[in-house]
């Protein structure tokens, strides 16, 4: 099933009208979908053809894990659908949003009210606390949670006023989460997010991302390395060489507690 027809967003005034009010979020569409998707960096002898050509539909609602070798061109996918980069060709839509051609503003718009990002590293401010940290994203969101119930998702209610220096790596990561969260975004985006973590530690992060995904509905797409991350996804998509290898649809997931690590 393919996204039904794309809405010009160049006949309408803002895209946060058009996106949170003019037209409530349709779930019965895919979240993305991506035609002939092509990035290539650089020029010439240089040039570095990151994407080939990608053909691609994530469900709405789903938890997706993408693995592949180092440089097969899943941070450049996540960065692509996320908003964060352009394709050099193809398409790529969000539910009936055209992305591949909003203007940068749309775009901002875009990744303001639809899109958390949870990195390896968490990019905490180490001078504001936990509660302080969430806030930042709340004080900008059009519809955000409560910082403190944002943290309560994450099971850090407790620790709020705690600077990142006096939490673990994976509380960290979790105050992270809940400041990718607090917005109540569409699209939860994470780029190896057990990347810094020990096998318990990593664990933990994926139940919260996995509660997320049930109890906010938002569709969870995780770039990882570790590949038994994949046992507890709806979908995982194999990448290699910038393009896809294999999809392959779980039919039954295991929790966090259960996989290999
Ligand atoms: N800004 C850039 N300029 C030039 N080449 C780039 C740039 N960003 C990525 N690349 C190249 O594009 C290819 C895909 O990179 P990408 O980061 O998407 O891979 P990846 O699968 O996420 O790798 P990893 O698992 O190591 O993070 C690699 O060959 C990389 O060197």
């Amino acid at each position: 099933m393919t996204a039904s027809l794309p809405l010009g967003l160049s006949d309408v005034k803002t895209s946060k009208e058009i996106i949170v009010q003019d037209q409530p979020l349709k779930k019965s569409l895919p979240a993305f979908t991506t035609k002939a998707l092509t990035k290539i960096y650089g020029e010439g002898a240089a040039a570095v053809h990151a994407l080939r050509g990608v053909d691609l539909e994530i469900p709405s609602g789903e938890m997706v894990v993408l693995l592949g070798p180092s440089g097969s061109g899943k941070s450049t996918l996540l960065n692509i659908i996320g908003g964060l980069d352009r394709a050099s060709e193809g398409t790529v839509f969000f539910q009936d949003q055209e992305l591949s051609d909003m203007t940068d503003e749309q775009l901002t718009r875009y990744r303001r009210d639809h899109v958390g990002f949870v990195f390896q590293f968490y990019n905490l401010m180490p001078s504001l606390t936990a509660h302080e940290n969430v806030e930042l994203v709340t004080e900008i969101a059009s519809d955000p949670m409560d910082p403190e119930e944002a943290l309560g998702l994450v099971g850090l209610r407790d620790r709020a006023d705690h600077f990142p220096s006096q939490l673990s790596g994976g509380e960290q990561q979790r105050v992270a989460i809940a400041r990718a969260v607090a917005k109540q975004p569409t699209v939860l985006f994470c780029d190896e997010p057990t990347g810094a973590l020990d096998s318990t530690t990593g664990r933990t992060v994926l139940q919260v991302l996995k509660d997320i995904n049930e109890t906010l509905g938002a569709t969870v797409l995780i770039v990882t390395h570790a590949a038994a991350t994949a046992d507890m996804a709806d979908r995982v998509i194999h990448f290699a060489d910038g393009a896809i290898r294999e999809i392959v649809v779980n039919k039954t997931k295991l929790g966090p507690e259960d996989i290999e690590w």
